[in-house]
């Protein structure tokens, strides 16, 4: 069996929809094949804004009139009957998200109300696909993936209880695939009383990867609006190059330094199990794509990752003490405390520095608890600029003009923090 995952920009539109269609019926085959679909195009952003609204009290009628209209819109431009099972689905969940927004106040974790509202987004996109496909007659059954990949209460980045969600999965999911298509959402999870839980920001991809490894997929692909895996992001860089086969262990790396094109969590479950990834595009679908694998090459195109919104801070001693290992030891708590991942550190004799992914937040509460022990800098609004497998040419375009705030090298890899 397959598994097809439709992110955010292939479901951004009634036509998209219908490229999406035609991808299923040409490339997918009439069973065994799951397609994963995420929120269409920027609902998840829309969706955290209205939650903003909510929590601090604010007026969100506008916004949600707004986001309801592109989803009710989009479905009748698909399937135009008014009294269509559809469009009552897409009105009833319109109306407990309604009921959700209305019902949060400041006392509420937040954390835990983002996952109950901004799972909405793949409720909605999911029964748009599942009954359009049927008016497409392509056969398939919406399953509710939280009620299949089961995670604990970790809000906002859950994490999936593997042994239980594989269990479900293969209860269920199977004799589905044999009588047609499945379609689920990504990014949602779900708890064991009920709840819901999602994986982490641009997690659809992760979500696909749970159901290939639980499923024992045959191969993954993934749907995009590039041409494969390229060596650069092609907004950043004008002179990319596509790589048609790349090993799990290139693209793990080149997913963690930031190339967004994929999440970084999709490879480990593919890898376990040696299951091929496919990265195609959607715009082109004859297209080679890229072939994700267990392989290797000696030699491959440098790849340039940027990261933005970076924040570098450095943690100096307050004594001219070393930077001691029970240093480390306290900062490295506070780090996993507040849920801070370092993208980059480095320490010298008396400070010891980070580059992290900026949240205002969790750096003050960082601050907070480190202020008595330490003498804390930090700057913001930079960039983690990465080049893997560099050579002398890709480290001179990376530098060239930029005020550098920090720079490590090993024997693959060329890192800066710059403005
Ligand atoms: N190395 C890379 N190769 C291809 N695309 C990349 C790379 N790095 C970043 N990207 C960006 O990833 C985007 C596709 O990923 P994304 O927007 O997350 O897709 P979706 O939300 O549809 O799943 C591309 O439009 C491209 O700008
Ligand atoms: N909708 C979620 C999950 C996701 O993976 O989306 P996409 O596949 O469009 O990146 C998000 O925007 O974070």
């Amino acid at each position: 069996m397959k598994i097809f995952k439709f992110g955010g920009a292939s479901v951004k539109s009634a036509e998209s929809f219908r490229n999406l269609a035609h991808i299923v019926k040409t490339k997918g085959g009439e069973r065994q094949l799951l397609l994963v679909v995420s929120a269409m195009g920027k609902t998840t952003n829309a969706l955290e804004a209205l939650l903003g609204q909510a929590y601090h009290q604010q007026h969100f009628d506008a916004d949600f009139q707004q986001l309801k209209h592109y989803h009710l819109q989009i479905l009748y431009e698909l399937i135009p009957q008014q009294e269509h099972p559809a469009t009552q689905r897409l009105e009833q969940l319109f109306e407990l998200l309604y009921t959700q927004l209305s019902g949060i106040t400041q006392n509420d974790n937040f954390d835990k109300v983002y996952d109950q509202t901004v799972s909405f987004g793949e409720l909605f996109s999911s029964s748009i696909l599942h009954y359009f496909l049927t008016e497409q007659d392509v056969y398939n059954t919406l399953v509710d993936s939280r009620k299949y990949i089961q995670t604990d209460t970790n809000w906002r980045e859950a994490k999936v209880d593997w042994a239980w969600s594989e269990r479900l999965i293969r209860r269920d999911v199977p004799a589905l695939l044999q009588e047609g298509l499945v379609v689920t959402q990504g990014f949602l999870g779900g708890t064991n009383n009920g709840l819901t839980t999602t994986l982490g920001r641009e997690g659809s991809d992760f979500s696909a990867a749970i159901f290939a490894y639980c499923l024992d997929a045959g191969s993954m692909y993934i749907w995009k609006d590039v041409d494969g895996l390229l060596n650069a992001d092609p907004k950043h860089f004008p002179d990319t190059v596509r790589y048609p086969e790349i090993s799990y262990q290139e693209t793990v790396e080149m997913a963690y330094y930031g190339a967004s094109v994929i999440h970084p969590k999709t490879i480990k479950p593919l890898a376990n199990k040696r299951i091929p990834l496919y990265v195609k595009s959607f715009i082109n679908p004859e297209g080679e794509g890229s072939r994700i694998c267990d392989c290797r090459f000696e030699v491959i195109a440098p790849a340039y990752i940027i990261k933005e919104k970076q924040c570098l801070l450095s943690f100096g001693v307050k004594d001219f003490t070393f930077i001691s290992e029970k240093n480390l030891g306290t900062i490295f708590n506070a780090l996993s405390e507040l849920r801070i991942k370092i993208n980059l550190m480095q320490n010298s004799a008396i400070s010891f520095s980070i580059c992290t992914d900026y949240n205002e937040d969790r750096l003050h509460r960082l601050i907070q608890t480190l202020q008595d022990q330490f003498v804390i800098h930090y700057n913001t609004d930079l960039k983690l600029y990465t080049v893997k497998n560099y050579d002398a040419a890709s480290i001179s375009r990376i530098i060239e003009g930029k005020q550098i705030l920090l720079e490590q090298r090993t024997r693959t890899t060329f890192q800066i923090v710059s403005r």
